[in-house]
């Protein structure tokens, strides 16, 4: 079954390259949703890859270059830990992130692991549905890495997760990593204006390719699912990862 949404690769011999121009990007649609909507939602991937692109944009480089007091900042996903656990993808951005560049915490929409991983999916769920009020959850973009085995976000393979068609925000118990996750779906993911894949490394080829492939499987793997309904899909990929989809 072919894809009908529109993807465009953006890849780069050197990840500083590959990061300045994802945080270019950031920087642009930033200005285009201020000016059009007077505010700009980012949806913030955790993992390891995210890391140098949240320090980067905190930068002398990038911290002047948006206007950090419209931005609303959400999570793909988060580890059911304390956010103040080292596992924490909450943890990473606020130290990244957050704290260099001075972000209120009302601009701030965390997954609140002090409750039961069901009443956290759904307390965010009402929080991002009084972001949006009456209007259709698109947020402007939203970040994603890619596991090993093709996962994103915490939409893991052979998981309930990815059949839910309804609830933005789920919690499940991931066997393969011994830990509840709470994770926006596929139907949310997939209505944002931008989704912008940022994978890089030399491990990660075969996963893309997995997660590129038209044949698909999406129990096997997850990432096939995010087609954006009427957005765009970015893949910001340095060369290693990208050697077998270039
Ligand atoms: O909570 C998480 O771990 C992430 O949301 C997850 O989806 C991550 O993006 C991938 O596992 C890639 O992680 P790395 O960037 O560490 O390879």
């Amino acid at each position: 079954m072919k894809r009908n949404n529109e993807q465009q690769l953006h890849i780069f011999e050197q990840q500083d390259t590959l990061l300045s121009s994802l945080a270019d990007f950031i920087v642009a649609e930033s200005k285009q949703a201020i000016t059009r909507e007077g505010r700009f939602s980012l949806v913030l991937s955790g993992g390891s890859s995210p890391k140098r692109l949240y320090e980067l944009l905190a930068s002398d480089a990038y911290r002047d270059q948006v206007e950090w007091n419209k931005v609303f900042f959400f999570f793909g996903d988060e580890r059911y830990v304390p956010l103040t656990d080292v596992q924490s993808n909450y943890l990473m951005a606020k130290t990244a992130l957050f704290d260099p560049l001075q972000i209120a915490t009302d601009h701030i929409y965390a997954m609140d692991t002090a409750q039961t991983p069901e009443e956290a999916a759904l307390c965010y769920q009402q929080d991002l549905e009084a972001y949006f009020g009456t209007k259709t959850p698109h947020f402007d973009i939203i970040l994603l890495g890619l596991g090993d085995n093709v996962h994103t976000a915490s939409l893991f393979p052979y998981t309930q997760l990815l059949h839910e068609q309804k609830a933005w925000v789920k919690a499940e118990y991931i066997n393969e990593v011994k830990m509840n996750r709470i994770t926006l779906t596929a139907p949310i993911i997939n209505q944002a204006n931008h989704i912008a894949f940022l994978i890089f490394g030399a491990g990660k080829a075969e996963a893309i390719q997995s997660a590129m492939s038209d044949t698909l499987d999406i129990d096997k793997y997850p990432a096939q699912l995010i087609q954006p309904d009427h957005g765009v899909l970015h893949w910001f990929l340095d060369q290693d990862a990208a050697r077998l989809v270039e």
